[in-house]
């Protein structure tokens, strides 16, 4: 089966779940998690994440999400810039209360899906793609960034995976998409010690490839990478892209369910659940 198709193609359950109408959101009509506008000048398309206040990613962000990409990919844009419309944070990663207290399985299971897709939509989008960080990405949210091909941050914010320390171990897409950009023994200080690199570091060892002072030197700096791509081809620098990708997106697919599964055993374990707990509970006791 060619990559496209295969990118199209789910199992059956996955489908029966993507494509439920089971978790709708009462207030998706009133509030939109996603916004896309154009950037006049350039004709890219800047993808904001506006899940107040801090951006965590619920399922319904997920499926707006993919909603926004599916249009992107038929419109056939130019360039993707994505960045949040929360004050310090591009994302925070998985919403907590989708893991914590003892998620519904059925919810965990759609929420799961959702979360895949998304990572298939944006690491495998034909369509060249940049993270604008503008704020703190941990976890989830370093997982955006790192789906996308280029990442441009602001100074003083935090970026990496701190799964481990609150007893979480990153799924093999999530490992294989920052050994995509970083090597291999880097990715691995990472992930096992789960440190969160500020802007400085981050760039030092490749994790971020441009420090900007602010959104217009983001977009400036944004429009020089989408030109170097401007006298290849549209169709040859996609397949490029997937073919570098495919294998890592294709052993995902294949898996999906089972990953599904997998990751719901392990959040639902009492000792996933209280380390979890406590790491919320520190969260939330932050402020007091
Ligand atoms: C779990 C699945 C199993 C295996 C999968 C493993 C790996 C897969 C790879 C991807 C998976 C990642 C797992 C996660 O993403 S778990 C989430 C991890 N996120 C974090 O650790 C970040 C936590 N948040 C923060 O550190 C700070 O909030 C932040 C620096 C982002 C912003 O700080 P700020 O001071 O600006 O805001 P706060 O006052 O802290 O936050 C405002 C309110 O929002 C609540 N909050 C923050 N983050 C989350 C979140 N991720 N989910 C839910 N709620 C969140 C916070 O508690 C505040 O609430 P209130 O106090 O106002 O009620």
């Amino acid at each position: 089966m060619n990559f496209s198709r295969l990118l199209k193609t789910t199992s059956a359950l996955t489908s029966r779940w993507l494509c439920s109408g089971r978790f709708q959101s009462t207030s998706a009509a009133a509030q939109k998690l996603v916004d896309v506008s154009v950037d006049s000048k350039t004709g890219v398309s800047i993808v904001s994440l506006n899940r107040k206040p801090v951006n965590s990613l619920s399922l319904e962000l997920f499926k707006e999400f993919c909603g926004v990409m599916d249009d992107l990919e038929s419109e056939k844009v130019r360039g993707m810039i994505l960045k949040s419309s929360c004050d310090n944070v591009f994302s925070s990663g998985l919403d907590i209360t989708e893991l914590y207290p003892h998620p519904d399985e059925d919810r965990f299971h759609a929420f799961w899906l959702w979360f895949q897709e998304t990572w298939i939509k944006l690491y495998g989008s034909s369509f060249p793609t940049v993270a604008f960080i503008n704020g703190h990405a941990p976890a989830g949210g370093c997982v955006l960034a790192i789906s996308c091909e280029y990442r441009i941050m602001l100074p003083y914010y935090k970026i990496g995976l701190n799964e481990a320390p609150v007893g979480i171990v990153a799924p093999d897409w999530v490992v294989n998409s920052l050994k995509s950009v970083l090597a291999s023994r880097k990715a691995e200080q990472l992930l096992t010690s789960g440190r969160l690199l500020d802007t400085q570091e981050a760039f030092d060892i490749g994790l971020i490839d441009k420090i900007v002072n602010n959104e217009e030197e983001a977009l400036a700096r944004s429009e020089e990478f989408f030109s170097t791509f401007d006298n290849v081809p549209k169709l040859a620098r996609a397949l490029t892209k997937q073919q570098v990708r495919k294998n890592e997106i294709s052993k995902l697919i294949k898996n999906r369910s089972n990953d599904a599964k997998l990751f719901l055993n392990h959040i639902l374990r009492p000792e996933t659940q209280k380390i979890i707990g406590s790491y919320f509970k520190s969260l939330k006791d932050r402020k007091k």
